[in-house]
């Protein structure tokens, strides 16, 4: 198997990955990891060069401790010589001394680190989430967006906030401490390397078999966030079709594997960590017990014994801290996984890197024997040619997934299409900068999207550093200035508060203050299919009269009325034109459109 089945977000939710493709899932978190230390290596070798000095410090202990005992003791008791006893004592609490110290410098500097760290990391997934193409929003859930940005994150948080200094002081901790015992007495140091084999292979085992359970965990749990979300964010169709006790259930079953996949990691715990208490007791025992014997036989000092055994269990110590923060480090390792591989994901839709610039944008379209599908199985639009001159309105009808935003889409270039070109004023759209794309193009899409903060925040994005009075005088031009000012606080009611909440009418007149006030060269509107209420329908009518005055303009039409203020009509149908012309001319014809026509003014009748 090669390892395009793990290349971005492909294969995330797999757990069972061959060699090839875990050790490619390593390389890229490795690299992800390497590229965020970087710009902080100064600080992170220092903060090395602070550890190694407390940990040595702090393993000098015990020697200074034997020191004492079989030297300064015996100075004193044979001698009446109190120095070297002060001197040694003097050294232990320096070594203390510095030890805190150090550490308390390596506590301050590993937070800073850890935040740092955190902070690019976060800044880049929101950057890189945000840029990625629509082709990759419409397939990657929300969910999983927001796992990746806050429980996937959040982990990482954990591991190097505690984890990581903590794996970093036991595994130093452990090696000075093992140096020290073979320096004071290598013989005790004997049971030590005998006990390293065993303990080698128990975390060995414990690694490869909890590898997989961690990312079975992450991604049980990134599932939960997805249901959770996909639930909260369609919370009116799960009242509207009753869904909640289905969701209840599904729920509750996602909910049962995070469990399992939990119980599985805490069982795999349940097994090593006893077994390296059982391994480091044996070891202590034996030190304890050859020592003795060697104590009694005059071959070993009693001080010596002390520090050999102080060492032994100190060596153990850490190793048990060690297994506790492999669980967080298995933990983020999976989720560096996760995150690294959504930054891999590349934006398709790219901008220039010499675009041609665009100063007087007319609003000329042509699609030049455009081919267009989502994915290589389906072709929505097979051969597409249509040109539109400047300042003409066009309103777009036809069935239900004939490819009507599809065009919209490809015209605002949210996709590229694979053959052919899109062209405004004859510059090819892939050629253009994205900010004068944005300036001259603009979609209004359906859902009239309402961003948290007040009308006037709302309206002036449409226009970066708009005036209040620019934001006004959009607002009265397509009407929606009257009902803004009935709101409780006007034009600075939050959109977002109780009393600030807007029908469906009211959020479509103020996207089109918001496309009024950018004033692009081409508009797209992929009009609201919700019914309004006459007077609503009629304010809307006469906002969109005044919105498309002066520019190209392309309607997806869902009421017909807004037929009638277009220059031209075109009927779609399985990603082809089938009808071209004017809406008078089609209404008197024969064809599709007249029947549908003929159709609504009977219904209306
Ligand atoms: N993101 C997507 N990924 C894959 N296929 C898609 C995607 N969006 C739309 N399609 C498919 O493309 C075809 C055209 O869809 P499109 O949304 O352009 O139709 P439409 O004419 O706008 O329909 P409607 O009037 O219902 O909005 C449909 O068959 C649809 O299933």
């Amino acid at each position: 198997m090669t390892i395009a089945g793990v290349r971005g977000v492909t294969g995330e939710e797999r757990s069972d990955f061959t060699k090839q493709e875990g050790k490619r899932l390593r390389q890229r978190s490795l690299s992800l990891l390497k590229s965020l230390l970087h710009p902080v290596r100064v600080r992170l070798y220092l903060t090395l060069v602070v550890v190694v000095v407390s940990t040595a410090a702090q393993v000098a202990g015990p020697t200074l401790l034997a020191l004492g005992i079989d030297q300064g003791l015996s100075q004193v008791v044979q001698n009446h010589n109190w120095l070297p006893a002060q001197l040694i004592v003097s050294a232990y609490v320096l070594t203390a001394i510095v030890s805190s110290t150090m550490m308390a410098v390596y506590m301050r500097s590993s937070a800073v680190l850890s935040q740092t760290v955190l902070i690019d990391l976060r800044e880049r997934v929101f950057q890189h989430t945000q840029n990625l193409s629509m082709s990759f929003h419409e397939n990657y859930t929300s969910g999983r967006v927001i796992a990746r940005q806050t429980s996937d994150i959040e982990t990482l948080r954990e591991l190097l906030d505690g984890g990581i200094s903590n794996l970093f002081r036991g595994i130093l901790l452990m090696t000075f401490t093992a140096g020290a015992l073979i320096a004071l007495d290598p013989s005790s140091a004997l049971p030590l390397v005998i006990a390293l084999i065993p303990a080698f292979f128990l975390t060995r085992w414990f690694s490869n078999t909890s590898k997989k359970q961690f990312r079975e965990a992450r991604t049980f749990s990134a599932r939960l966030i997805v249901q959770f979300v996909e639930t909260m964010t369609g919370i009116r169709a799960v009242k509207a079709f009753r869904r909640e006790e289905r969701n209840e259930k599904s729920y509750a079953l996602a909910v049962d594997d995070y469990r399992e996949a939990n119980r599985k990691v805490i069982r795999l715990f349940g097994t090593y960590d006893p077994g390296l208490k059982v391994i480091g007791v044996f070891t202590l025992a034996a030190v304890l017990i050859l020592g003795s014997f060697r104590v009694a036989n005059g071959a070993m000092e009693v001080g010596v014994l002390l520090a050999a055994v102080l060492y032994t269990r100190r060596f153990f110590e850490p190793m048990e801290e060690l297994a506790m923060f492999y669980n967080s480090f298995q933990n983020a390792s999976s989720a560096l996984e996760k995150v690294s591989g959504m930054l891999e994901e590349k934006a398709t839709v790219v901008e220039p890197l010499n675009p041609t610039p665009l100063v007087h944008p007319k609003g000329k379209l042509d699609f030049n024997q455009v081919r267009f599908g989502y994915n290589d199985e389906t072709i929505v639009l097979p051969q597409l040619d249509l040109h539109i001159p400047a300042g003409q309105t066009i309103a777009l009808v036809g069935t239900t997934g004939a490819g009507k935003s599809t065009l919209a889409k490809l015209v605002a270039r949210f996709y590229d299409p694979s053959q052919g070109t899109v062209s405004l004023d004859d510059i090819d759209l892939l050629d253009l900068a994205n900010k004068d794309l944005r300036r001259a193009i603009v979609m209004v899409t359906q859902e009239s999207y309402l961003f948290s903060g007040s009308v006037s925040d709302n309206i002036g994005l449409g226009k970066p550093g708009a005036t209040q009075e620019e934001i006004e005088a959009s607002a009265k031009a397509v009407g929606a200035h009257d009902f803004i000012m009935r709101l409780p606080e006007g034009y600075d009611t939050d959109v977002n508060k109780r009393g600030g909440r807007l029908s469906a009418g009211q959020r479509q007149l103020l996207s089109f203050a918001r496309a009024f006030i950018a004033d692009p060269t081409v508009l797209i509107l992929d009009e609201a299919t919700a019914s309004l209420d006459i007077p609503s329908e009629r304010l809307v009518q006469r906002g969109l009269q005044t919105l498309l005055a002066d520019r190209t303009a392309i309607i997806i039409a869902h009421r017909l009325s807004t037929v009638s203020i277009a220059d031209r009509v075109l009927v779609m149908e399985h990603g082809e034109i089938i009808e071209d012309g004017s809406p008078e001319e089609l209404i008197a014809g024969t064809g599709k459109f007249a029947s549908l026509h003929s159709a609504w003014r009977d219904s209306l009748a």
